[in-house]
């Protein structure tokens, strides 16, 4: 039944104000007006559409990825779209593309690592896309051990250029998004050679393809590393291989500002912010082929790690929340057993076990949306910070954007899968949506910092307080909290035994640590004044079932460790299923709240009607094997075994 929405009943049970959840959710009003408009504008545009993507071959998708990305900067120009704007049209246009890249690395880069004339030279033409620029730094033989990159730069004083070579097979270049097929300029990052010395990994501007007519420039050897996880939309990113024979650059193409700090901050209005970047100190190659090392610390030439992991933290809550979304609608759509008098059967969304599964998710994409506001708060303090030289929260920094990176995007593919599992065999069909968003997420677990690696790096910032306890250096910010733990008070003097041999109880520490900060802001958003009716109490309930929901699953380590006792995790457990209770009358109208579209869900399970059945009916004849009733093949694989003509058949 088309326009009946089967959801209403669900919608008029809810005990709070949606339309002031919608702006909680979005950050402000401002942000909701400019969420909603863009993502109407795009549902609206078939220029746009996505259902028929995993029909497509993989060609076929990369090109209608590359019509869909220049339509998109069409209408961005057309439209005369601000910054934030053009975002959000990006983000519900929803098809990763070498745009991703461009805009959230090369440029990055570039505004943070290069000079002033270096940004007065590239800077205009990658705005205008008159250039399209990737990021490459992992290896054949190495992502994660950036020291470890074989690539080298090597300084020729008598052309004043830089001979970037490939020494080894290892050195490839490997997996950069857009470097395949697209990109005509690459952040290359290369081992620096002066003099026969060795003077660590810097960014290059290495210029790919030709400007006329796309082939690459002599000695490149470039191309696209192959289909990836899921046959999905991500195999619409040209990943690629690229491999250097003495290729010459000048020398003012090195990126030589050591630190790459760039004020992108999106604060709490949602408006995007490009500040100038931040000048710290310039480590240079002179004409005369003297290194100057700069005197900052030397981890500032990891910057834009920095702020791509804050802005992939953000985006957590956006694949969680649409999943859970998903999930939610057709819960309550779906009925399964429980029959009284012949009266329909249960709503799977009423068992405690479904909402046991569910509900944490739902909790969970609300933490991750405040964290990763919280987040982009502390990045934009820590870069002040080191406008002003102070470097001392640095460290502090780096371990909460690679602590909440690692966190969050496990939590999120993990709570993809499940919701996936939670709408039974339908989650299965790609039409449901979920397929493809798990295949196009899960990489973020491994990319811009593999998970594990960056817990390692939170748990070295742990043991270095936790060494420093009873020093006069005293814990602040998000580690203030050691001083109050007597236990760590007690083991100071044993941490430095071991690491690699504790490595991972200390990954595990080091979760616990960030699982603490995901709380702990769920807890300040709470303090702070949240209009609309009823819509405080309801974050409270989530905010409560995450924290529990915490301590329930990890109820072992808080018995084993005495923090709590049998009695309390009881309590908790009870505490609970009262909240589930709580959440159940609501949740249409929590998912209702992340405002959206059918468009950008992408989900016959989750579209906003719940009219599921006829929808899915329908769909399934659309698919490209119904186009015959008798398939390609009969002929000359199915007819001769049911003839039992197999034997004489021309295989
Ligand atoms: C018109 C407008 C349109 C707008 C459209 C907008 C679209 C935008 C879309 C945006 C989307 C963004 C796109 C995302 C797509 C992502 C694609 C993926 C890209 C990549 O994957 S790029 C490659 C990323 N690679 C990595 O992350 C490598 C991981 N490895 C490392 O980070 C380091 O090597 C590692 C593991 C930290 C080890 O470093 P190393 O120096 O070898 O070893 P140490 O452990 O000794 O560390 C030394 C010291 O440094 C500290 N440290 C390390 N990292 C940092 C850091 N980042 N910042 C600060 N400090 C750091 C470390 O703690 C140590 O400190 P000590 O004090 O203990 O010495
Ligand atoms: C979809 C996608 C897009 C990407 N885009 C880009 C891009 O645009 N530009 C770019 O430069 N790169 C890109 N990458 C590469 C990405 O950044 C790396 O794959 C990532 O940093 C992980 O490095 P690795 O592959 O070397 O993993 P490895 O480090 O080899 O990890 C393998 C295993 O070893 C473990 N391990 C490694 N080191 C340690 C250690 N010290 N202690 C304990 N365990 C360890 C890891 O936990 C993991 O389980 C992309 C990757 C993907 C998947």
């Amino acid at each position: 039944m088309e326009g009946v929405d089967h959801l209403a009943h669900e919608r008029n049970k809810s005990e709070f104000d949606v339309d002031a959840m919608k702006i909680v959710w979005a950050g402000s009003p401002h942000a909701f007006v400019v969420s909603d408009r863009i993502s109407k504008l795009v549902a609206s545009d078939p220029g746009f559409r996505k259902d028929n993507r995993s029909t497509l071959s993989r060609k076929e998708l990369f090109k209608n990825t590359l019509r869909k990305a220049a339509y998109a900067w069409k209408t961005i120009i057309d439209l005369h779209l601000s910054e934030e704007e053009a975002a959000k049209l990006r983000f519900y246009v929803d098809e990763p593309a070498f745009t991703d890249v461009h805009w959230g690395m090369f440029i990055p880069a570039i505004k943070g690592q290069g000079t002033e004339e270096q940004q007065q030279k590239w800077l205009p033409l990658a705005y205008k896309m008159q250039i399209i620029g990737c990021y490459a730094q992992t290896e054949l033989g190495h992502g994660s051990n950036v020291q470890g990159l074989e690539t080298t730069a090597t300084f020729d004083p008598q052309t004043d250029e830089f001979i970037i070579h490939s020494p080894t097979l290892t050195s490839s270049k490997w997996w950069p998004g857009g470097l395949g097929k697209v990109a005509t300029h690459a952040i290359a990052y290369a081992l620096l050679i002066v003099g026969g010395r060795e003077q660590g990994v810097h960014g290059f501007i290495v210029q790919l393809r030709s400007l006329e007519d796309h082939s690459p420039l002599p000695g490149m050897t470039v191309g696209d590393i192959g289909m990836k996880f899921g046959n999905g939309a991500y195999n619409a990113m040209d990943n690629g291989v690229l491999r250097f024979d003495h290729v010459r650059i000048p020398r003012n193409q090195m990126l030589m500002r050591c630190a790459q700090y760039t004020c992108l901050c999106m604060p709490s209005d949602a408006k995007l912010i490009l500040e100038p970047c931040i000048l710290i100190r310039v480590s240079q190659v002179t004409c005369e082929g003297k290194y100057k090392q700069s005197d900052v610390p030397r981890q500032l030439v990891y910057g834009a790690m920095l702020y791509v992991r804050q802005t992939i933290v953000a985006d957590a809550s956006c694949a969680l929340s649409r999943a859970v979304c998903i999930a939610t609608r057709y819960s309550a759509v779906r009925r399964q057993f429980g029959s009284q008098n012949g009266g329909p059967e249960t709503q799977v969304i009423d068992y405690k076990t479904q909402q046991s599964r569910l509900f944490p998710l739902l909790a969970s994409a609300y933490a991750f949306r405040f964290v990763g506001e919280w987040l982009k708060w502390l990045y934009a303090d820590v870069t002040q910070r080191l406008q002003a030289n102070d470097f001392s929260t640095l460290p502090e920094a780096h371990a909460c954007t690679a602590g909440l990176k690692s966190l969050t995007t496990t939590a999120t593919a993990d709570g993809i899968e499940e919701c996936r599992k939670l709408c039974g065999g339908h989650g299965y069909l790609c039409s449901s949506g979920l397929p493809e968003l798990f295949a196009v997420y899960v990489p973020a677990c491994t990319y811009e910092g593999e998970n594990t690696v960056l817990l390692l790096q939170v748990a070295r910032f742990l043991m270095k307080t936790v060494s420093q306890l009873g020093s006069s250096k005293k814990p602040v910010g998000t580690i203030a909290y050691m001083t109050r733990v007597e236990h760590l008070m007690q083991c100071r003097c044993g941490v430095q035994r071991g690491f690699a041999e504790l490595s991972a109880d200390l990954v595990e520490a080091a979760v616990a640590h960030c699982q603490l900060l995901v709380v702990s802001k769920f807890i300040e958003k709470l303090q702070q004044e949240i209009p609309g009716k009823g819509v405080k109490q309801q974050l409270e309930v989530l905010c409560n079932i995450y924290a529990l929901f915490l301590l329930h699953k990890h109820q072992g380590d808080f018995l084993s460790t005495g923090c709590i006792t049998p009695k309390h995790a009881a309590l908790a457990n009870d505490e609970l299923r009262s909240l589930y209770s709580q959440v159940r009358p609501n949740a249409i109208a929590l998912v209702d709240a992340f405002n959206y579209t059918d468009h950008y869900l992408g989900s016959i399970l989750g579209c906003y009607d719940g009219n599921v059945y006829p929808k899915l009916y329908e769909a399934a004849w659309k698919d490209p094997l119904n186009e015959s009733v008798v398939p390609d093949g009969y002929h000359q694989y199915i007819r001769p075994l049911l003839k039992q003509e197999i034997r004489t058949a021309r295989l």
